[in-house]
C-alpha cells in the first residue's frame, strides 16, 4: 500500500514549496520523517492534525513495543525455567544410563565385586596348518574344555571368541566398557596370551581388520561428539615396559634443524599416591583433539616399539606396550565418576617358552624379562581384588591357540585367566541363574536405549530452547532501549502516558515519552547521521516564517529537554496527556507489530515505516 499526500491532510496539486533532499528513515516501525518545508501554507493546519494522529500513532506502536518487551520477558524467563528443568532431566537420564550400564557390567562381571569389575574374555586362534591339533579342545560359549589323557580341565570365562570370530565381534563386547571410562571410571583393557595367539592382532589389528585401540579411539570421539551432557578433553601417553623398564613412546627429541627422531625416554619412575592413584613421572602426554590426530600419535608411538623376530613370530613383541587416554569431564553436574578418568589399552608381551622361541642373546633376556613381569602381573591383579575402593574396570582378553604345540601354554593361559577372574571354574552358574541374569541384563540393555532416545530427544528440545532465549534476549535487549516508563520491567505502559516536559510549541507537537526513543533508534538503526541532516529549527506554525523542523525534533526530543518534567495534576495546556484509545493493543487485541515501509508516490521525500494497522486509523482520521 501507498500513502498519499492526501492521507497527511495535503493537496498533491501544491507540490513542495522547496526543493529538499529525500531524508533517509530508519527502519524502526512506526517513526515518522518529514520535512515541513514541503507543505503549504494553507495546509499547515491539515498537517498539524496529521501530525497529532502521527504522534499518537507511533505512541501506540511504542506501547505495542513495550507489551511485545513485557510477554517477551515472561516468555523468556518460561524459556529458561524449561531450559533448567530440560537439563535437569538431562542429568537424571544421564545417571540412569550410567547406573543400568553399570549393572550391566558388574552382572556380566565378577557379581563378588561391587565397585570394580574384572571380565576375562578368550580368543581362540586356529592352529597353524602345518600343525594338526591333536589337543582336544572344545569351545563353548563361556567355557573351554581340555582333555588330556585321563583329564578334563574346565575353563570358565566371560566370554569365548572362536577362530572364526571377527573384529568387530570382539569389540562389539569391549564397547561397553568404555562409556564406562567416558562416565568417569578408570578403566583397562589387556591382551594376554602367549606369544603369537593374537594380542597384537586384536589390540592394534590390520589396515582392513582394525583392532580395538583404533576402533576405541573413533568410538570415543564418536560418543562425546554425541553426549551434550558435559564437555571432554582427551590426551593420549604410550609407554611400554621393556627390560623391567619405563619408556616413553611418545618423547620428541630434535636432533636437527631440519629433522627430528622420536627416540623413547627410558627409567620413566613410577609414582604412586596415598589414595592409590599411580602416575609415571615425566610420561609425554598429548592433547588429542580428533581421531586423525590419535591415529598419528599412535603411529608414532608403535614405530619406537620395540619388536624382535622369533621362532614364533616374525614381528614379535618384546615389550608390554601400554596405550593411555586420559578423559578430562568438564561441567560435571551428575555425581559418580572421577573427573578425569583413564583408559589403558595394553598390548603385553607375550608369554613363551624360551626353548620354544629359539631365543639367544639380548632376545632371551627379553622374554625372561617378559615373563618375570607377567607372573608379577599376576600377583597385582590379585592384590587388587582386595582393593574394593577401587573404582576401576578391567578387561582381559586371553588369547590361546589351538595347536597342538600349544597345549601346555595354553593351560597356563587359562590358569592365569582363572586367577584374574578368581572364579572357580567349577562353580557354573545354573540355568536358571544365567536365564535370570541374561533377562536382567535385557530389561537393563533396554533401559539404556530408551535413556538414550530420551537423552537425544531432550538435547534436541535444549538445543531449540537456546535458540529461543537468545531469540527472546535480543528483543529484550531492544526493548531496554525504550522509554523507561514502557520498559518491560516497570510495567508502565499500564500507566496513563503523559508529555514530560512544556514547550511552547502547539499542544499536539509537545514532546512525549516515547521521544527519548529517538536517539536510541537511531543508534539502533545506525542512521543517526540521516537524521542529524534534518533542519531543527523552532517551528512556529501559525506565524509568517517558513516552517521548517524536523517533526521528530518534537515528537522525539532528546533526553535533556525531560530537564522540565511535567506532573501529572499540571492542568497546563502544554502537558499533553494522550488519548488511551490510540492504542492499537487495546482495540484490536494485536500483539505482535507488523511493519512496513511505505513511500509516498505523490511525493518521494515523504517516506513513512508504519503499520497495517496505523495507515488504517489515519485514513480513518481525515
Ligand atoms: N584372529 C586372527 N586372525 C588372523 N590372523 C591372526 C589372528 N590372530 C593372529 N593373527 C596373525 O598371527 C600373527 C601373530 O599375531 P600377533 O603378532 O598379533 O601375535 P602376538 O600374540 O602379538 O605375538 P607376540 O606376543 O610375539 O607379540 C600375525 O601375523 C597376525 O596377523
Amino acid at each position: 500500500m501507498v500513502l498519499q499526500l492526501e492521507d497527511f491532510g495535503l493537496d498533491p496539486s501544491d507540490g513542495p514549496a522547496t526543493e529538499s533532499e529525500p531524508v533517509e528513515l530508519p527502519s524502526t516501525p512506526s517513526v515518522v520523517y518529514m520535512d515541513v518545508n514541503v507543505v503549504p501554507e494553507h495546509d499547515k493546519s491539515g498537517l498539524a492534525s496529521t501530525i497529532s494522529s502521527l504522534q499518537g500513532s507511533v505512541l501506540s506502536s511504542l506501547r505495542e513495543l513495550a507489551f511485545v518487551a513485557r510477554w517477551t520477558k515472561d516468555s523468556a524467563s518460561a524459556s529458561a525455567a524449561e531450559m533448567w528443568q530440560l537439563r535437569s532431566r538431562q542429568r537424571n537420564l544421564d545417571a540412569k544410563r550410567r547406573e543400568a550400564l553399570d549393572r550391566i557390567l558388574d552382572i556380566k562381571g565378577n557379581l563378588h565385586l561391587s565397585s570394580r569389575s574384572i571380565r576375562v574374555f578368550c580368543r581362540v586362534k586356529s592352529a597353524d596348518e602345518r600343525k594338526v591339533a591333536t589337543v582336544p579342545i572344545s569351545i563353548e560359549a563361556e567355557k573351554i574344555t581340555i582333555r588330556s589323557v585321563g583329564t578334563r580341565k574346565d575353563f570358565v570365562v566371560d566370554r569365548v571368541f572362536s577362530p572364526e570370530s571377527t573384529q568387530e565381534d570382539v569389540f562389539r563386547e569391549v564397547q561397553p566398557i568404555l562409556r564406562s571410562a567416558l562416565d568417569g571410571h578408570n578403566v583397562c583393557i589387556l591382551a594376554y596370551g602367549q606369544t603369537g595367539t593374537g594380542k597384537t592382532h586384536t589390540m592394534e589389528g590390520i589396515s582392513d581388520q582394525r583392532g580395538i585401540v583404533p576402533r576405541t579411539m573413533e568410538e570415543l570421539f564418536h560418543q562425546i561428539s554425541q553426549d551434550k551432557s558435559a564437555s571432554f578433553t582427551l590426551s593420549m601417553s604410550m609407554l611400554e615396559v621393556y627390560m623391567g623398564s619405563l619408556r616413553d613412546l611418545l618423547v620428541q627429541r630434535h636432533s636437527s634443524a631440519r629433522s627430528f627422531h622420536w627416540i623413547p625416554k627410558c627409567n620413566l619412575s613410577i609414582l604412586s599416591s596415598s589414595d592409590g592413584v599411580v602416575e609415571i613421572e615425566g610420561l609425554t602426554d598429548v592433547p588429542v583433539t580428533d581421531v586423525k590426530q590419535a591415529y598419528r600419535w599412535y603411529a608414532r608411538g608403535k614405530h619406537a616399539r620395540s619388536t624382535s623376530w622369533t621362532n614364533v613370530n616374525d614381528a614379535s613383541s618384546r615389550s608390554h606396550c601400554l596405550t593411555r587416554i586420559t578423559i578430562l569431564r568438564s561441567n560435571d553436574a551428575v555425581g559418580g565418576g572421577k573427573p578425569v578418568s583413564k583408559l589403558w589399552l595394553v598390548d603385553l608381551g607375550g608369554s613363551e617358552r624360551l626353548l620354544k622361541t629359539g631365543a639367544t642373546g639380548h632376545t632371551l633376556d627379553e622374554g625372561r624379562a617378559i615373563n618375570l613381569s607377567l607372573s608379577a602381573l599376576g600377583d597385582v591383579i590379585a592384590a587388587l581384588r582386595m582393593r574394593r575402593s577401587n573404582n576401576s574396570k578391567v578387561l582381559m582378553i586371553v588369547h590361546i591357540s589351538l595347536g597342538d604345540d600349544d597345549a601346555a601354554e595354553t593351560v597356563c593361559s587359562l590358569s592365569f585367566a582363572k586367577r584374574v577372574r578368581a572364579v572357580e571354574a567349577n562353580r557354573e552358574l545354573s540355568a536358571e541363574t544365567k536365564k535370570r541374569k541374561q533377562q536382567n541384563i535385557t530389561e537393563l540393555e533396554q533401559h539404556i536405549q530408551e535413556a538414550e532416545e530420551e537423552l537425544q530427544k531432550v538435547s534436541k528440545q535444549m538445543e531449540m530452547a537456546e535458540k529461543l532465549i537468545q531469540e527472546k534476549t535480543e528483543i529484550l535487549r531492544v526493548a531496554h532501549q525504550l522509554p523507561d516508563e514502557m520498559a518491560p520491567e516497570t510495567q508502565a505502559a499500564e500507566k496513563p502516558i503523559r508529555a514530560t516536559h512544556a514547550v511552547p510549541v502547539p499542544r499536539f507537537m509537545a514532546s512525549t515519552e516515547c521521544s527519548r526513543l529517538r536517539q536510541k533508534t537511531a543508534e539502533l538503526t545506525g542512521r543517526s547521521r540521516a537524521m542529524s541532516v534534518v533542519d531543527r529549527r523552532p517551528i512556529d506554525l501559525f506565524g509568517s516564517q517558513s516552517l521548517s523542523c524536523s517533526v521528530l525534533d518534537h515528537v522525539m526530543p532528546t533526553k535533556k529537554k525531560r530537564a522540565w518534567p511535567c506532573k501529572r495534576s499540571d492542568p497546563s495546556p502544554h502537558c499533553n496527556t494522550l488519548n488511551e484509545s490510540h492504542n492499537i493493543m487495546d482495540s484490536k487485541g494485536s500483539l505482535l507489530p507488523r511493519s512496513k515501509k511505505v513511500v509516498s508516490a505523490s511525493n518521494p521525500n515523504l517516506r513513512v515505516t508504519l503499520h497495517r494497522q496505523h495507515r488504517r486509523r489515519m485514513s480513518d482520521l481525515i
